[in-house]
């Protein structure tokens, strides 16, 4: 019945981890809790088991949580597209697309949504952690708010403002979130973490002192930047980071990194693999070299083949093909290896588009209003597999082998189905082929997927438990913004 609030001061200052690391740490306490983001923008999503789409972010949060994923705990997902246009998800299911200047107004009925969706969650568990989104300061969309202090006002949640100090004028940053909002605003404003911090604490300290002083708040920690943090990937912000370190790579795996790149967390499970090392490309040049090359999984398939066409990409992916190296396409990018893309009704850039693919696999894409949302299960290379599907686009095949609702031509692969790679056994059969295909000497270790996004939640939680007040913050959110909190100029006025 209650709530927390994670907020930043930024994007990227570290709410999606120390959401998830509290979800982990409550949970291990006994506490029924459950993950909240009233909207996310992202087009990285996951189907929950009743078939419902959500932002990977809060379905991460859910496993952190030990709660089944659902619908609710991520009422609003916009998903951008090339053509300022966002596809909107409520509930888990598709509700038409939204123009970014429909974003301050017209926008009511996603905030009803997303408030009845969070009563209706936080009625269910004994404490609900909300992530935010972007800064609560941001002043010029504060009328028009429901993820950040407009959901914070609706449900009386108190809220902690989580700071970046790697990128330095963490305490400016903080002070300012808190200063600029209304006094209505501030009184929910409880206090601050510290994120990503490396150093000497007692350096830090004087600053943490006055900071408490200034506001008339608390500090409910300070986390140590640590490297080996990631999480399924919630957004493209972060893809720089996911390149494997391993010092002989024995497969080198070069994605190509589209620019709607959607659903790449398939990428996630080929790094974890220790003799794999994975790089993201945007040029030809990038992929010389390459064993291995996935086009993955992308919201705007002809936007993303017209821009792998511009950058001689196109070329770089036949040329590795005709030598016989193995290439995978993922959704999207499946969709890109075949020979014909056709969007009749603009499902996803302009009406009537209809434009050859690379004509690597015998396959056809249309695209329809009708999204598909599946976690499908079967087999393939001899192994079990299991997936999810996304995607609007029904991509036929007139020709090559079945492969996980795709094709499959020489050592050319492609599949409709996300999320395979996670599965340990189809992974290893997958890097298996495609050393073979590349003349690689690579032979794949036995790690699991499931087992190691396991031990980083765990770590999340250790880390929350060490740096964190965790009982502060859970009584925090039981019990309310404490009273009297004083309302800085010059948001105070207001
Ligand atoms: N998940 C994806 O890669 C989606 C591909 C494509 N945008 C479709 O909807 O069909």
């Amino acid at each position: 019945m209650s709530a927390l609030l994670v907020a930043g001061t930024t994007s990227d200052a570290g709410k999606t981890i120390v959401t998830t690391a509290l979800c982990r740490a409550f949970a291990r306490r006994g506490v029924s809790v459950a993950p909240f983001k009233a909207q996310n923008m992202s087009n990285n999503s996951m189907v929950c088991s009743d078939g419902a789409e959500i932002g990977r972010a809060q379905w991460v949060q859910a496993v952190a949580a030990g709660v089944e994923p659902e619908a609710a705990m991520n009422p609003v997902l916009l998903k951008p597209g090339g053509d300022r246009r966002s596809h909107v998800v409520v509930m888990g299911r598709p509700a038409g697309t939204l123009d970014s200047r429909d974003f301050v107004g017209g926008r009511t009925h996603l905030r009803d949504a997303a408030y009845a969706a969070f009563d209706e969650l936080r009625s269910r568990h004994d404490v609900v952690v909300v992530e935010g989104a972007g800064s609560p300061a941001e002043i010029n969309l504060r009328a028009g708010d429901y993820v950040n202090m407009g959901l914070a006002r609706h449900g009386d949640v108190p809220t902690v403002v989580v700071g970046d100090i790697d990128r330095g004028g963490v305490f400016a940053a903080m002070f300012g979130t808190v200063a600029l909002l209304s006094a209505a605003d501030q009184a929910l404003v409880a206090g601050f973490v510290v994120n990503k911090f490396r150093g000497d604490l007692d350096l830090l300290r004087p600053g943490l002192d006055e900071l408490r002083a200034l506001t008339g708040r608390e500090v409910y920690g300070v986390l140590p930047w640590h490297p080996g943090l990631w999480l399924d990937s919630e957004d493209a912000l972060d893809l720089e980071g996911r390149r494997a370190e391993e010092a002989e790579a024995r497969l080198r795996v070069a994605v190509v990194r589209l620019p709607r790149i959607s659903n790449f967390t398939d990428v996630d499970a080929l790094g974890i693999e220790p003799g794999v090392d994975v790089t993201f490309a945007s040029e030809a040049r990038a992929l010389a070299g390459a064993d291995l090359v996935v086009l993955p999984g992308t919201r705007a398939t002809l936007d993303d083949l017209a821009w792998l066409r511009a950058r001689g990409l196109d070329r770089a992916v036949l040329a590795h093909a005709a030598a016989g190296r193995p290439v995978l396409g993922i959704c999207g990018g499946f969709q890109m290896l075949g020979t014909r893309i056709c969007d009749p009704d603009g499902i996803e850039g302009e009406a009537g588009a209809d434009v050859p693919g690379l004509g690597l696999l015998d396959v056809t894409t249309t695209f329809g209003a009708e999204k598909v949302l599946r976690l499908p299960t079967g087999t393939a290379l001899g192994v079990p597999a299991h997936g999810y599907e996304i995607h609007h686009g029904r991509t036929t095949r007139h020709g090559g082998e079945e492969f996980l609702g795709g094709a499959r031509s020489g050592a050319v692969l492609g599949t409709m189905w996300h999320g395979s790679l996670e599965g340990d056994e189809l992974r290893r059969a997958v890097l298996r082929e495609a050393a073979a295909a590349a003349g690689a000497a690579y032979e794949p270790a036995t790690v699991s997927f499931a087992e190691q996004r396991e031990r980083r939640l765990d770590l999340l939680g250790d880390l929350a438990e060490e740096h964190l007040d965790v009982d502060a913050l859970l009584d925090l959110a039981t019990s309310g913004a404490p009273a009297g909190l004083p309302a800085l100029a010059p948001g105070a006025s207001r």
